[in-house]
């Protein structure tokens, strides 16, 4: 599959990238799940608190990176949404803490934290269907997460992602919030140049 020609929008890079991501077949994500973990794992942040996703569908990663991180002793936050607002953030206890939540989407059942959970938090891993060099993000399209990391600094923002999907160039808008940094299977954690 060729990539989308330079000038294309962000409906036709994310039709692009959806249908490519869904026929990755389940072992070769399975292996990058599993690769994904292992990189989150070994990442030497002093991170105490980290936002976290759970993945859906053809997303990179897996319950087990949450679960290597709560190991390693970190806070994990995940997502909540709450409409077209900043997402709210719950922490993750385990599997069996979360309930489904829309998009077949699994969320915390706990205390809801508040939106600026994620400004306070030492790190973000973001769900993303690409990130380019520059860290310019492409997301769902709902806007969830521009809304939630608007005004938020300090914090690395990580855009979770397969290696083919670290792209030189995406089309970015001046409300795209740049991710400092990818993390793919293949690569580990990448710094981007915030250019
Ligand atoms: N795992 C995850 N959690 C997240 C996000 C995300 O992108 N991924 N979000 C980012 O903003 C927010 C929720 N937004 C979402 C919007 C649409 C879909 C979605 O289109 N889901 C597909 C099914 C999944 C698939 O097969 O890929 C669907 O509903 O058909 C998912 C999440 C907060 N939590
Ligand atoms: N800071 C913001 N405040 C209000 N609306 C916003 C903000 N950022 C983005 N939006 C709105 O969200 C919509 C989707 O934006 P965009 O296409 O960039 O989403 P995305 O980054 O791919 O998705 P997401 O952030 O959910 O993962 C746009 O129509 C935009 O106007």
């Amino acid at each position: 599959m060729t990539l989308p020609e330079f000038g294309s929008g962000k409906q036709e890079w994310r039709k692009h990238l959806v249908s490519r991501r869904k026929a990755v077949p389940a072992e070769v994500r399975e292996a990058e799940a599993q690769a994904l973990a292992r990189s989150a794992a070994a990442l030497a942040w002093r991170a105490a608190t980290v936002c976290a996703y759970v993945p859906v569908g053809s997303e990179p990663g897996s319950l087990a990176l949450l679960d290597e991180l709560r190991s390693a002793g970190r806070r994990v936050l995940l997502p909540v949404v709450t409409g077209a607002a900043p997402l709210d953030w719950g922490v993750y206890f385990g599997e069996d803490s979360l309930v489904p939540g829309p998009h077949g989407l699994r969320e915390p059942s706990g205390l809801r934290l508040g939106p600026n959970a994620v400004a306070n938090a030492d790190a973000a891993l973001v769900p993303a269907l690409a990130v380019d060099q520059r860290g310019v993000r492409l997301g769902r399209g709902a806007g969830h997460y521009d809304r939630s990391l608007a005004g938020v600094s300090g914090v690395p923002l990580i855009a979770v992602v397969r290696d083919e999907e670290l792209v030189d160039l995406l089309p970015g808008e001046p409300h795209d919030v740049r991710m400092t940094a990818a993390l793919t299977p293949g690569g580990g954690l990448v710094t981007l140049s915030g250019m």
